[in-house]
């Protein structure tokens, strides 16, 4: 028994509420027990990475969630209203130079309820965002090798159908499963943080069969029963679907002038304990750990099961996270390296999602001859 919970049981990953609350709230008796049971569920030695070129279509949003500084206001003379097509064109064919291979198109959610960004699609000839964002992955394929990532927050069934079409993989946080976080400064504001709704998105992707990232943001005034919420939300929504390629774990970074910036950043010790607890119960699933809001201890990590770095951007910053630039892929190489493991490049779609139940013949063609490219 450690942590009152067997340890074939937490070999097996299959942990009730109760159990990941306790692991939740392990110290310094167990918690290098726990750090090294979720390490040796690691299916290999390698740790993943993609090389992605990050583009903001929009910065005008419909929510306006505590912890964020990517959202401007559509009255900022400098808000991105709609990037131009011209223009991410010229960025992606740098970023193919660059060795780039995903596409990672992040942004405002339903912008177009916004007048502004009526007009400017307007003024190119679309009806709404939908329409923009095909436009733009349709155009990334037919100019440059990268596959495309939407990430475009609350979506529906009919939208991510036919974004499908142009995406090899897309992705939405879930945040959190609480409703209370919809009551406080996180997500008070914020309509599209509503738990239900997010949970539909995720399992609309499902029935749609599209290899699908997300995750919890920890450290926006959540508990820890409401964190083994979420984690058992994704679980269930993976079990059922399958679809659910892999979960983010990322932790909250206080910035200047946000609503939350008096909030505690969640501690490294929390951090250890919710990326064990993740690979614990996704012992065939992903866990990414950004590494450029942990410069410092991302290594430590790599102890407790996480497998997956993320998008690292050579071209672009972080938009979400301005002041956290990507640390070197040769730095992350070095760390990765000195932890006994191996980098290794993926693709914005994981492996066991290439095939025709995922991708259409089209986009399965380009990401095998992609793949091909990898070393
Ligand atoms: O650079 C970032 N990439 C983010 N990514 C991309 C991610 O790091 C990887 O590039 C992709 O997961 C690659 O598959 C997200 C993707 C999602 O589907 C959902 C959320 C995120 C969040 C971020 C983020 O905050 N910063
Ligand atoms: C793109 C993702 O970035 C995350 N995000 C938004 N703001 C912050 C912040 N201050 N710190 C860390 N992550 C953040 C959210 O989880 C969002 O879904
Ligand atoms: N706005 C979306 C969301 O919060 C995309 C990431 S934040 C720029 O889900
Ligand atoms: S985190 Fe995403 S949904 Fe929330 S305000 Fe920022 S851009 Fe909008």
């Amino acid at each position: 028994m450690i942590f009152n919970v067997s340890k074939s049981k937490l070999e097996k990953g299959n942990l009730t509420k109760d159990e990941i609350i306790s692991l939740l709230n392990t110290n310094q008796n167990d918690i290098i027990d726990l750090m090294a049971i979720a390490n040796s569920k690691r299916e290999n030695n390698n740790i993943t990475y993609s090389k992605n070129i990050f583009i903001p279509l929009t910065e005008i949003c419909r929510n306006y969630c505590g912890y964020c500084t990517f959202r401007k206001d559509p009255n900022d003379n400098n808000a991105i209203i709609l990037k131009d097509k011209t223009e991410i064109t010229f960025q992606l064919k740098n970023a193919e130079k660059y060795g780039c291979k995903e596409a990672l198109f992040t942004f405002g959610e339903q912008a177009d309820q916004e007048k502004v960004v009526k007009i400017a699609l307007k003024e190119k000839g679309f009806e709404n965002m939908n329409e923009y964002i095909y436009d733009i992955c349709e155009s990334t394929l037919k100019n440059t090798k990268l596959l495309p990532h939407t990430n475009a927050g609350v979506l529906s069934y009919e939208e991510m159908k036919s974004l499908k079409e142009v995406n090899v993989s897309m992705g939405m946080m879930l945040e959190n499963s609480s409703d209370r976080l919809r009551t406080i400064e996180a997500h008070i504001n914020s309509p599209g943080k509503d738990p239900k709704v997010r949970i539909d998105t995720i399992a609309e992707a499902g029935r749609l069969k599209i290899p699908y990232t997300t995750g919890i943001l920890i450290g926006i005034g959540e508990t820890k029963e409401e964190i083994a919420d979420s984690l058992l939300t994704i679980k269930n929504l993976n079990d059922k679907y399958g679809h659910i390629q892999e979960i983010i774990i990322q932790n909250f970074r206080s910035k200047k002038g946000i609503p939350m910036e008096k909030n505690p950043e969640p501690s490294l010790l929390d951090m250890i304990r919710t990326v064990s607890v993740a690979k614990l119960l996704f012992s065939d699933v992903s866990i990414q750990v950004p590494p450029n809001l942990n410069y410092e201890t991302n290594q430590v990590f790599l102890l407790c099961g996480a497998d997956d770095w993320g998008g690292i951007s050579p071209i672009t910053k972080d938009y979400v996270n301005p002041d956290s630039p990507w640390p070197e892929i040769d730095h992350m190489r070095n760390l990765t390296k000195d932890a006994g493991l191996n980098l290794k490049e993926r693709l914005p779609i994981y492996n066991k999602y290439i095939n025709e139940t995922y991708l259409n013949d089209e986009l399965l063609h380009r990401t095998l001859e992609l793949k091909k490219s990898l070393n």
